[in-house]
């Protein structure tokens, strides 16, 4: 079939890397959207683009440049793919693996080339690009896992996991048949099946890539609509929403308990150390806090200092569980003071713990109840806890 042949498919590549370049760069300069990856991205297209361009016109060149350009730029791409991925992500994986694999790689094939055996070289960029794949689908599987759907999940690793599945197709194909891979890349022009394998897998990845960003830009919406932009805490209307949940879930015999929460002599921390060092207390407390809790428990921030913890019971009824945790988080906060321009500024709050009850069906009458109790915990001299007596008609 003519439209299959290679040179085709190789012009179909091209076009698609300079529309895909183009289309990062749009994203990262005109619309700000995840900007350091989008041009991460770019550069790969772009450099994919360089180096199939040189492999096509490259016939009369030096042997040197003939071997290298193909597996320097294979090596290059996949470091750049990876780099993308993690600032896709918000990784916090530190490159030190990527230089590793990368410097390994590339002065294999500097020896590969230097010995004049385009087959080490061959083998040194397809077995370090192999592992810069595996380190990228790793990193997609780590951040996505749970987050995404299976299907979802599955499709978007899909891409990554055939790149490595190619190049260790690729390397035990190197090693086999050492008479095949004599010839080098350059003078061995792709097949059709191989250059159009590349291209799907070029194709796929960048949707895979637009996939997570998408992912990623939907994310920090959700963020933004239920989340404390300065304590990533929920927002009073996405806790009003959780206990709203709770309270239905409370009708089916599932209990959970409220721990209204009030940091102490807040107004001094601004007054003595200015609105920043409050910010920073603010931000201090409900890491802290945090920590402490479990994934099941939410904690919302419902106005300037004071917040209050969802906390679901494995006993309905529970009320020691309760004033247990509650006890936790105000001894983990008195312990660890805010580390503030070489200051160490000792935080404590007072915690007011209330059952729910069932025939209440938005939760008001146990967020009154554990105010109250948070109100005589500040009354009785600050950084404790307080537990109301379970009102009858609790679950
Ligand atoms: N830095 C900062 N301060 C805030 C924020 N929201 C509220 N505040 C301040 O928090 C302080 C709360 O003061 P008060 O209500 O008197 O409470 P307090 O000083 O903690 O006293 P007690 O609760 O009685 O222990 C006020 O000065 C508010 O301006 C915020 O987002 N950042």
């Amino acid at each position: 079939m003519d439209f299959l042949d290679v040179s085709t498919i190789l012009q179909v590549s091209a076009l698609f890397n300079l529309m895909a370049a183009l289309a990062w760069l749009v994203l990262a300069q005109s619309f700000r959207i995840a900007p350091r990856a989008s041009r991460l991205m770019a550069a790969g297209h772009l450099l994919w683009l360089l180096t199939q361009g040189c492999t096509a016109c490259m016939a009369g060149w030096p042997a040197l440049l003939r071997d290298g350009i193909p597996e320097f730029g294979l090596l290059g791409c996949l470091a750049l793919l990876l780099l993308a991925v993690r600032r896709m992500l918000r990784s916090r994986q530190r490159a030190t693996d990527m230089a590793w694999v990368s410097g390994l790689g590339a002065l294999g094939i500097a020896i590969g080339l230097a010995l004049q055996g385009s087959v080490l070289a061959q083998f040194a960029s397809t077995a370090a690009a192999t592992v810069l794949a595996a380190l990228a689908t790793r990193e997609v599987v780590r951040c996505t896992g749970g987050e995404l759907s299976r299907v979802v999940g599955g499709l978007t690793t899909l891409p990554f996991v055939a790149m490595v599945l190619i190049g260790l197709a690729h390397g035990a194909e190197l090693l086999t048949e050492p008479a095949w891979a004599a010839r080098t890349l350059a003078s061995t022009p792709p097949s059709a099946a191989r250059a159009s394998l590349w291209l799907l897998v070029t194709v796929s990845t960048t949707l895979s890539l637009i996939a997570l960003m998408i992912w990623r830009v939907v994310a920090r919406i959700q963020h933004l609509t239920f989340r404390d932009p300065l304590t990533g805490a929920l927002n009073r209307r996405a806790f009003e929403q959780a206990l709203a949940d709770a309270q239905a879930q409370l009708q089916r015999g599932h209990g959970f308990a409220l721990a209204m929460i009030d940091i102490d002599h807040f107004k001094r921390i601004n007054d003595q150390h200015g609105h920043q060092a409050g910010d920073a207390a603010l931000q201090h407390c409900v890491r802290i806090w945090q920590a402490n809790l479990r994934e099941v428990d939410r904690l919302g921030r419902l106005g300037g200092e004071e917040f209050c913890a969802l906390l679901p019971l494995a006993t309905a009824g529970d009320l020691s569980a309760a004033a247990t945790v509650a006890e936790r988080l105000r001894a983990s906060l008195a312990a660890q003071p805010l580390r503030w321009h070489g200051l160490a500024l000792p935080l404590s709050a007072s915690i007011g713990v209330a059952l729910p009850v069932a025939r209440d069906t938005l939760g008001e009458i146990g967020l009154v109840r554990a105010d109250a109790e948070l109100y005589r915990a500040k009354a009785e001299g600050r950084n404790r806890v307080c537990v109301a007596t379970p009102l009858s008609g609790n679950a």
